[in-house]
């Protein structure tokens, strides 16, 4: 789903209304609460990467548990009710903490920064640690699909219209080893309400994952503008 700066509602029936929800608040409150929580995401990142890794023994993994729920305890305190959404101000800032790709406040995303350049190729770098394992030592081939399907719907979501992943096809070229890796995309061609897009996953070494996606305006969102 794409709500690249500021998308007014989803249509009725289509589920998202109360999903792309406008805030009046500025731009620059905005950026100060990313702030503060976006380096918890990457405190929690690291307690999930340490928690498959360690070697401590039992009695510390039980009293680290402890003290794990405590600090659960203490954030839900004071919490939303449901996901943090898409949300826009009206200086066309939009943000989606919770995104399971660039969440600012997601610890389960990589995360990744991405990056759209004057000629519309879409790219963004990450290294992939031990938390996206799938083969030994090797990235997980749904996680590969979950960051080309991200940055293909940012690439296709141009000139701040909607688009929904409509179908990916992926080309596994061959293993994706943990690490660095680099993912592209661009817009191939447009039929109608129907975006064509080609992207890679890459390695130091090269291409490992080649995709093509059609991502779709939905009807809900077509205007006469
Ligand atoms: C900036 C942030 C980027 C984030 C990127 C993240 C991407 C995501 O994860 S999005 C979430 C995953 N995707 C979804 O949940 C989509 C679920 N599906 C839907 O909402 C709808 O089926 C949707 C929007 C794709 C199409 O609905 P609708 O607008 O009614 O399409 P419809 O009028 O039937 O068809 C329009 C055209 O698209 C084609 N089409 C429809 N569905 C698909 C599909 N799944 N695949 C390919 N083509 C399709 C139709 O054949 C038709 O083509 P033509 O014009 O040639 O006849």
């Amino acid at each position: 789903m794409s709500a690249t700066g500021g998308v007014a509602g989803g249509g009725a029936g289509t589920g998202y209304a109360s999903i792309f929800v406008q805030e009046d608040v500025s731009t620059a409150e905005v950026d100060r609460l990313e702030a503060v929580h976006a380096p918890l995401a990457d405190s929690v990142r690291d307690l999930v990467a340490a928690t498959i890794q360690t070697c401590v023994d039992e009695d510390e993994v039980r009293e680290v548990r402890a003290e794990v729920d405590a600090l659960v305890a203490r954030l839900r305190a004071r919490r939303i009710d449901g996901p943090a959404g898409v949300r826009y101000n009206a200086e066309g800032r939009s943000w989606s903490w919770g995104n399971a790709v660039v969440g600012e406040r997601n610890a389960v995303a990589p995360p990744l920064d991405v990056v759209r350049d004057p000629d519309d190729l879409v790219h963004a770098e990450t290294v992939l640690g031990v938390q996206y394992e799938g083969p030994p030592g090797m990235v997980h081939g749904g996680v590969g699909a979950l960051l080309l399907d991200h940055v293909m719907g940012v690439a296709a979501s141009a000139r701040k219209r909607v688009t929904f992943t409509g179908t990916l096809t992926m080309r596994y070229v061959r293993a994706t080893p943990l690490g660095p890796v680099r993912i592209e995309a661009r817009v191939d061609r447009e039929e109608g309400r129907k975006v064509f897009v080609v992207a890679t996953l890459a390695d130091p070494d090269g291409v490992t994952v080649e995709a093509h996606g059609v991502f779709i305006v939905p009807s809900w969102a077509v205007t006469d503008a």
